[in-house]
């Protein structure tokens, strides 16, 4: 799905709530000009396609985050799903393999400029160089990211989520259309967390992410708004 605002807001918040409610309090106070949004395993696991057709209809462009990783059959079948639902992006782990990535991108075809961007994970963002290695990938973290975006890109995904650790890196190899969506922003003095790949939004825009998904910083602030414009205002 292209763009059809006139603004592109470069953060997607990550409503990552056990509660609905409180979810949608937030939603309430922030706009489709200032962020894009983003649902993940836990909100659609307890709140289903409901409560993110809630968000699309509210003129949100969503991130439907939940990473497929499966067979090249089902995974097309769920990327599908997702784009009946309206997203603006859908995304599944790189590491399932380019014959599993090309089927989900075939599966969006049919959608035409209506189809939502299609992402491949690469490593994620809480994971350090050592932990990596636990997996037995040999590879630092940037080699591994560079080699799944390299895979990404063959297959014809629309970009990748990586650490904006890594932007530089896949924007000089990759060129400036592959789309860099980066999680593990803090801004400045915020809590790590468990995340361990990280980076400032003036960083992470300096780098060159194209989108920063925020969720804790923003979404446990007291003033989540103020926060938001906070970021969107030190990015500028
Ligand atoms: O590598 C990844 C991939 C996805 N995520 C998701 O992004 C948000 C980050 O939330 P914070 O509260 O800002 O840490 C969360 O929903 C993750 O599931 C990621 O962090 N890293």
């Amino acid at each position: 799905m292209q763009d059809s605002k006139t603004q592109d807001p470069k953060i997607i918040v990550a409503l990552d709530f056990a509660d609905e409610q409180d979810a949608k309090t937030l939603v309430a106070r922030l706009t489709p000009e200032a962020c894009r949004l983003k649902v993940g395993k836990e909100m659609f696991t307890l709140f289903g396609p409901r409560f993110v057709r809630y968000l699309v209809d509210a003129g949100f462009d969503v991130f439907l985050d939940l990473k497929f990783h499966d067979i090249p059959n089902t995974v097309a079948k769920a990327v599908a799903a997702s784009a009946e639902l309206g997203v603006w992006m859908v995304n599944v782990h790189a590491s399932g393999g380019v014959r599993m990535m090309e089927a989900a991108r075939a599966a969006l075809v049919p959608y035409g400029d209506k189809a939502p961007l299609l992402i491949g994970v690469t490593v994620l963002t809480s994971m350090t160089g050592e932990e990596l290695h636990q997996t037995g990938v040999l590879r630092s973290p940037a080699e591994q990211v560079l080699s799944l975006a390299r895979q990404a890109r063959q297959a014809g995904l629309d970009g990748v989520v990586c650490s904006a650790q890594e932007a530089s890196l896949l924007k000089a190899e990759l060129g400036p259309d592959f789309k860099l969506v980066t999680p593990g922003i803090r801004p400045a003095g915020s809590e790590a967390g468990d995340q361990r790949r990280i980076m400032t939004p003036e960083q992470a825009i300096a780098a060159g992410s194209d989108y920063l998904v925020v969720g804790r910083p923003i979404t446990q602030a007291d003033d989540p708004a103020a926060v938001l414009d906070e970021i969107n205002r030190s990015m500028e």
